[in-house]
């Protein structure tokens, strides 16, 4: 399995900045290689810091293929809903990421989520081949977030959907975070990417990445190990990783 990487930022301004520069570089290389780019983002904190995406004029969005790491099943215009947080920080400002290649919960299902987490999964099938000639869709990068809980997309502690062994994508009625219905990509997708990368800001959670990144347990965040051919990059700021003991390095020139 390849290391973990720790790098941090001296502020949430630099902290972005160094993560367009590594989503970016992703983006070209998988472009290159297979012709596409698939990401999948999450919700909270972690779409305002994709802001400064929209300013690099050297990503092809026209190759990307956005998806949600999880969702929330709320209207897509809900104050709730993780789409509309990425359309806010940076949809809206990439008229050249065609709207047809980002895959939204369908927003009739959302009083349903067993079958919303269904119909998500038929999307994920339209471009990551059909469910049975691939184990596991094999995203190009999975950005997560990471709760004071330390739950990451919909997967909390102790849930018995961390045991997902093969679906791809699975609902939550008792989220203990509100709201409590919510569609959530599983472990074996995330594990199976070929880069993740956490995205962490703010004195705030402290405690909960010294707990995850200097211990071993069974935290959400915790139990995402990249496959061998996988990397796990972790992206914070000085004040989310002041009590960080283990390896970090300093900013862009890891990138
Ligand atoms: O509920 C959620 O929380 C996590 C963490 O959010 P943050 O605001 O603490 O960064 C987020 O990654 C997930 O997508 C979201 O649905």
């Amino acid at each position: 399995m390849s290391p973990t990487q720790i790098i941090t930022f001296p502020d949430v301004a630099a902290l972005s900045e160094g993560l367009a520069h590594y989503v970016a570089r992703i983006s070209k290389e998988s472009i290159k290689r297979h012709g596409k780019f698939t990401i999948a983002l999450s919700g909270g904190s972690l779409p305002k810091q994709l802001a400064n995406l929209a300013k690099d004029s050297s990503i092809d969005f026209a190759h990307w293929h956005v998806f949600f790491a999880d969702e929330r099943c709320v209207p897509l215009d809900h104050e709730d809903s993780n789409y509309l947080l990425a359309k806010t920080y940076l949809f809206d400002h990439v008229p050249t990421l065609p709207r047809e290649q980002i895959y939204t919960i369908d927003s009739d299902l959302v009083n349903d989520p067993s079958e919303a987490a269904e119909d998500y999964i038929s999307q994920l099938a339209k471009v990551f081949a059909t469910k049975d000639s691939v184990r596991f869709p094999v995203f190009d990068l999975i950005l997560l977030g990471v709760g004071p809980d330390g739950h990451t997309c919909s997967l909390f502690p102790g849930h018995e959907l961390l045991e997902e062994k093969t679906a791809w994508c699975a609902s939550i009625e008792d989220s203990p975070k509100p709201p409590s219905s919510r569609i959530t990509l599983t472990l074996p997708v995330v594990n199976h990417a070929h880069h993740i990368a956490f995205v962490a800001a703010g004195a705030g959670k402290q405690d909960m990445l010294h707990q995850i990144l200097d211990s071993q347990g069974d935290l959400p965040a915790q139990l995402v190990k990249p496959t061998a051919m996988g990397t796990l990059t972790w992206f914070l700021d000085d004040a989310a990783a002041a009590k960080v003991t283990s390896a970090t390095s300093k900013g862009l020139e890891r990138l």
